[in-house]
């Protein structure tokens, strides 16, 4: 790259994005942007849109309006696969893996359908070593590897999160979401996940919704609340805990619940 070409893009631009079902506003005109190699929070209330906006940005819902740019290219009304291929790849508040199948399967089924491959090329799998090197490289990123060849059902259910998120990571994808990534866990699980997604999401975009305040803080570069389907505050974490508007609709109450 020469010094005149144009600046990276940020990973992900939202702008002027709403949603509504049927008469209820949910989203209610979103403009975020998000720079490559950043880890963003999103925070709010139960109920604010967060699941919602997380819907839009990739591709499972349509927006009523406004748009959403990965890398700078639009991606309005494409698939969620198809958002996936370019980049984009995100974890659901609910555990996402296939209990019968071994954690290297889990991870190795990812990495197929990531590459595109489809059910007919099955028998080909074991045959390929690349695969399963990146299969194995992926374990060792989300410390399963001693868990390898166990049917991935019989994992705690902090490995069974730390599993997907090595499936949510295995595509290669270099924006990564996930969605209430430590719910449901204890202090030392949390501290386990929360190591375990710095490692993963080095030098990658992370977009996060979180409702545990000690892990957002601990994480973010920045963080934007959401309530009532707007963005009230985006910032550095200093900047958003200590503005009033914040602490009034939202972070005094989720900060007083840490304790
Ligand atoms: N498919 C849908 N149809 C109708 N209403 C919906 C739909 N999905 C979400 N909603 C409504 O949108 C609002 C926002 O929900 P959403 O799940 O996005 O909030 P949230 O911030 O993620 O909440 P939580 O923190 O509890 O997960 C809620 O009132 C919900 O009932």
């Amino acid at each position: 790259m020469t010094a005149t070409s144009a600046p990276r893009p940020p990973a992900l631009e939202i702008s002027g994005l709403q949603k509504s079902f049927g008469k209820a506003q949910i989203i209610r005109g979103v403009d975020l942007s998000i720079g490559a190699g950043e880890r963003h929070a999103i925070i709010g209330p139960n109920g604010a849109g967060k699941s919602t906006l997380f819907n839009l940005i990739t591709g499972r819902f349509p927006p009523s309006a406004g748009a959403v740019r990965l890398h700078g290219q639009e991606i309005n009304g494409r698939a969620p696969f198809q958002i996936n291929r370019m980049g984009l790849s995100r974890s659901f508040q609910i555990t996402n893996i296939f209990p019968r199948m071994t954690v290297f399967e889990n991870v190795r089924c990812s990495l197929l359908w990531s590459q595109g491959y489809r059910y007919s090329f099955w028998n080909m799998v074991n045959r390929s070593r690349d695969l399963t090197a990146g299969a194995d490289e992926i374990l060792e990123q989300i410390n399963l590897t001693a868990r390898r060849d166990l049917p991935a059902g019989v994992l705690s259910y902090a490995e069974q999160r730390a599993l997907e998120i090595g499936i949510t990571i295995a595509g290669g994808a270099n924006v990564i979401m996930l969605d209430e990534p430590t719910a449901g866990m204890s202090h030392s699980e949390t501290d386990y996940i929360v190591d375990l997604i710095r490692k993963v999401t080095e030098n990658k975009t992370l977009i996060m919704v979180e409702h545990d305040m000690g892990v957002v803080f601990g994480l973010a570069d920045r963080i934007s609340v959401l309530v009532y389907g707007e963005i009230i505050a985006t910032g550095h974490p200093e900047e958003v805990r200590s503005n009033p508007k914040v602490q009034e609709a939202y972070l005094g109450a989720a900060l007083e619940a840490e304790h």
